[in-house]
């Protein structure tokens, strides 16, 4: 096999706030957001490798950052075995036409007057083309325009469009202008940022079948960036799956779908929607716990806290349901997040004692069903609890119920299909890619809780998109309000 078109490496990408010259004068600390923490990918030549994961996941982060538009914080990107990181100059320059980017809204971070010819075309100016003034007579202006309108046309849009401004084309019609932009430097390699999420459903089968024709005619390799699974089944050869910065799971399209390993890998599944009737009732519980900050990421396995198959400490015996609440306490009184007061004034006598403050968060974190040496901790944490000792509490708790899901972080083994999970061992045989695949599941993950599903899914702007192949239609959507990248 070739050596990738891309491989990146460890890849970190911090944001750092509260760190203005003023910041300083005060002698604020900067915090960092760690919105990539630690990636590594492999872009195959000629293949589409889908990255998917939530909204926040630090998707858009690695597109940019591997691509130059963001700086690295750490680790090496290689592009045609060539070190990204390092370039300056003319190896940069020339780096920046082989490597484009799509992004949801092409005209977010562009000048509305610009017209759909100037926007193809800007790239060209930028890059000094034509090399040579064109032996035809033509102006190089006018050679511009006319590779605009040709890159148009590719595109599904007519060449007489090309003195038209971005808002008077729809949504799809805009996506369109936004690849024809991006292919005007014919490039090698494309990161699609969403490219279809603010389109109506209809209209992204259009779009996805236009990257699919191109990507075959110019022998285009692809980055595709998206939050939503039932988009990338269709294009992607392969996936990786993203929680909090760090990639969990990668693997080909189909194990990814029919086989997936990791728990988050599910929890995404689980909340595309099924055409297949049968499956439209499966009950599913929503992941409890929220997205936890990329400023304080969980210690160990980041999904940890949302995690329906959390794993128990040896010689624990207890159901996953209880264990998971046991754990949303915890994470709560470590995290700073459990309020006490508001739990007693929740109460119908807010002078009540200990007894009716203990009832009150065992109802709130649905504690009733956990049963002997368990419930005893429970109890002991909830009564120190009472007493305004939540750090104490925690630690009662801590002691008991400890996991090595927050004590270990799992790594992602080179492997063809990996997971980072610690319910699959590391030092297993061959990945034959069953959920386990070599690697066996070292605890039995008790689902008493039913599968997961993904809750507050985020939907950039669905505000629906027809008459994608009609002029002059305006729908005003598409706009994701991202900010234009760092220089
Ligand atoms: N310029 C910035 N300064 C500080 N934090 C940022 C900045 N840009 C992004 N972030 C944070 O970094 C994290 C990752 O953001 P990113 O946009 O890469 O995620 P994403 O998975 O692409 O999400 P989305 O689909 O919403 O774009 C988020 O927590 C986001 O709030």
């Amino acid at each position: 096999m070739t050596d990738p078109l891309v491989r990146v490496r460890d890849l970190r990408k911090y944001y750092f706030e509260d760190d203005t010259l003023l910041d300083r004068l005060l002698g604020r600390e900067p915090t960092s957001v760690k919105a990539v923490d630690g990636v590594d990918l492999a872009v195959e030549r000629g293949e589409t490798l889908g990255l998917v994961g939530e909204s926040g996941c630090g998707k858009s982060t690695t597109g940019e950052t591997l691509l130059r538009l963001r700086e690295a914080t750490e680790g090496s990107v290689e592009f045609d075995g060539e070190d990204v990181l390092g370039m300056s100059g003319e190896e940069l320059r020339t780096f920046r036409r082989r490597a484009q980017i799509v992004f949801q809204d092409p005209f977010s971070s562009l000048d509305p007057r610009m017209t759909v010819g100037d926007v193809v075309a800007e790239g060209l100016s930028i890059h000094g083309l034509p090399e040579e003034s064109p032996a035809d007579g033509r102006s190089d202006h006018e050679w511009r325009r006319d590779r605009a309108k040709e890159l148009l046309e590719r595109v599904g849009l007519s060449a007489d469009q090309v003195d038209r401004y971005p808002h008077e084309f729809s949504g799809g019609q805009r996506q369109r202008v936004g690849i024809a932009r991006a292919l005007a430097l014919d490039p090698e390699f494309v990161v699609l940022d969403e490219p279809v999420s603010a389109l109506d459903v209809s209209v992204q089968a259009q779009i996805l079948n236009l990257l699919d024709d191109l990507q075959e005619e110019y022998g285009l390799t692809y980055l595709f960036i998206a939050h939503d699974l039932s988009v990338v089944r269709h294009i992607c050869d392969r996936v990786a799956v993203m929680y909090l910065g760090e990639v969990v799971e990668t693997g080909p399209t189909d194990a990814i779908f029919d086989e997936p390993k990791h728990p988050y890998t599910n929890a995404l599944l689980e909340s595309v929607p099924r055409a297949d009737v049968s499956e439209q009732g499966r009950r599913v519980d929503p992941l409890s716990g929220d997205v936890p900050s990329p400023r304080n990421p969980p210690s160990g396995c980041r999904f940890r806290t949302r995690c329906p198959e959390i794993i128990p400490p040896p010689g624990v015996e207890i159901a996953q349901r209880d264990y998971r609440r046991v754990m949303d306490l915890r994470d709560r009184l470590e995290r700073g997040g459990f309020d006490a007061d508001s739990v007693r004034e929740r109460l119908d006598d807010p002078d009540a004692g200990a007894v009716a403050f203990k009832r009150a968060v065992r109802d709130e974190f649905e504690l009733d069903g956990i049963a002997g040496a368990n419930m005893d901790t429970v109890e002991d944490a909830l009564e120190i609890l009472a007493n305004g000792r939540e750090e104490e509490a925690a630690a009662r708790l801590r002691d008991r119920f400890e996991s090595v899901c927050e004590t270990d972080a799992p790594p992602l083994p080179d492997r063809p299909h990996p997971a980072a999970c610690h319910l699959f061992h590391e030092d297993a045989g061959p990945d034959d890619g069953r959920p386990g695949g070599g690697d066996g599941p070292i605890a039995e993950p008790d689902l008493d809780g039913g599968p997961a599903t993904m809750i507050g899914h985020p939907a950039a702007g669905e505000a629906p998109d027809d008459g994608d192949d009609s002029t002059d239609v305006t729908d005003g959507n598409g706009a994701d309000g991202r900010g234009s990248p760092e220089p």
